[in-house]
């Protein structure tokens, strides 16, 4: 296997028009910022590019800009098949589309790449302005870094105030940091599967995966980028340990049961079904992502804390002024769905907590699309008539 993903290092545009008539939708574009931005953590990245997706057309007045976050593996193909840039087709495909609940010809739609991801922004993976690549000289990142990033591409795109902010997971998180961060810029918002603060369980299964990763040999303190060879192993180690928290005990037992993969026999070297399936998705993983990143982000999800330094969660989720949904996965055994009860107590203008029915847990937030449609659907109906809308304006809020 040749090395990890690395981004396409091709000569970049230095600035982000916004949507330009013509443009064909879902085509990535990147968003530039080439002054030191700061991070939370200390320190500061010299320049941050940010790959992003668009689809439909902004408004003359820009408010029909919609935000979708990815999780921890995903990009900015929120909907299309896999191509060119593209390595798997587009992760909420039935989300986006003529007819959809995110019609581009009524929403704009605009998907980031992550900062710190591998599929276009700056991450471990990118080149340092020496032209050598970050790899584990990458600074710490935070959520709050990753929102300020995307907070850049808002303005670079004119766009003061997205109509809807939507995330399930890590894409959650941001989700919440945005309507923390910048209540006048976050008209509606809608969290899945997500939670206020990263549990000691959470942090526990991603330490786990990062020292998979750390532990393999080819890993190189994170240094790995330009030697023929990476991590491969240790991504695949975390990526199994990960899936089965994605997934619900009574969907494994059902689907595989304690049978054997095809012929071989767990009595002698070969596996069961459900071994065969990590691997698969193990393979798949190492295959379209980079170790380096999935370090990165996962560090960043630990630090997950919407009350740090706001007085606490409760101070925090009290700043939120955007009509608000959130909903859990009743079979999510990573998120469990008191974590979004949580949140749907504490955010003063959230309706409730729904669950999205499913066995597939964690990873319902992704399968169940249609129930996200739904979801999509009401708050954007809500519309402008709300009476928790908010008087921001463009550009208030606080970036911390
Ligand atoms: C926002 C984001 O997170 S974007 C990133 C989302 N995408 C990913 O994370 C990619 C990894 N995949 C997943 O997490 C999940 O598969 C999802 C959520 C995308 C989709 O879930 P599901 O539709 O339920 O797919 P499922 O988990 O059953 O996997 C199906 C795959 O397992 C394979 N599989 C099933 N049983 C076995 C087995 N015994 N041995 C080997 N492979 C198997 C299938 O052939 C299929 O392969 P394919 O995906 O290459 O076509
Ligand atoms: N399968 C998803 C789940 C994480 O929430 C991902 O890889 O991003």
């Amino acid at each position: 296997m040749n090395t990890s993903v690395t981004p396409p290092q091709e000569s970049l545009p230095s600035a982000t028009g916004a949507w330009r008539e013509g443009d064909p939708p879902g085509r990535r574009r990147w968003y530039r910022r080439e002054k030191p931005f700061s991070l939370e953590a200390g320190g500061e990245l010299p320049e941050v590019r940010l790959a992003f997706e668009t689809w439909g057309r902004l408004a003359p007045d820009a408010s029909n800009a919609v935000l979708v976050l990815h999780a921890l593996t995903g990009d900015s193909h929120v909907t299309g098949p896999a191509g060119p840039g593209h390595p798997t087709p587009g992760w909420w495909d039935g989300l986006v589309g003529p007819g959809r609940a995110l019609d581009p010809d009524r929403w704009f739609v605009v998907a980031p790449n992550v900062l710190g991801g591998c599929q276009g922004s700056t991450g471990p993976s990118s080149l340092t302005p020496d032209g050598l690549r970050w790899g584990g000289d990458f600074p710490f990142l935070t959520q709050r870094d990753q929102v300020a990033a995307e907070a850049g591409l808002a303005d670079a795109l004119g766009i003061d105030r997205w109509a809807l902010v939507v995330g399930g997971s890590m894409g959650g998180m941001r989700a919440l940091e945005w309507a923390v961060s910048y209540p006048g810029r976050t008209g509606a918002l809608l969290l899945l599967a997500t939670t206020a603060a990263a549990s000691a369980e959470q942090i526990a299964w991603a330490d786990v995966q990062t020292r998979a990763i750390r532990s393999d040999g080819n890993w190189l303190g994170g240094h790995y980028h330009d030697t023929g060879r990476g991590p491969h192993t240790g991504l695949g180690l975390a990526r199994r340990i990960a899936h089965v928290t994605y997934r619900s005990e009574p969907e494994l037992h059902v689907r595989f049961g304690r049978t054997p993969q095809g012929a071989e026999d767990p009595w002698s070297g070969g596996r069961y079904q459900v071994g065969s399936y990590l691997d698969h998705h193990a393979g798949k993983l190492v295959r379209r992502f980079d170790a380096g990143s999935y370090v990165v982000l996962s560090e960043a999800m630990n630090s997950h804390d919407i009350g740090r330094d706001r007085g606490g969660v409760r101070a925090a989720l009290r700043r939120v002024t955007a009509p608000t949904l959130v909903a859990g996965v009743d079979s999510d055994r990573l998120y469990p769905t008191a974590q979004q009860a949580e949140l749907a107590a504490g955010i003063p203008t959230a309706d409730g907590l729904r669950l999205i029915e499913s066995p597939y847990g964690h990873d319902g937030f992704l399968v169940e699309v249609e129930q996200v449609a739904a979801l999509v659907g009401e708050l954007l109906s809500r519309g402008a008539s709300s009476p928790c809308r908010r008087a921001g304006g463009p550009g208030s809020g606080d970036p911390r």
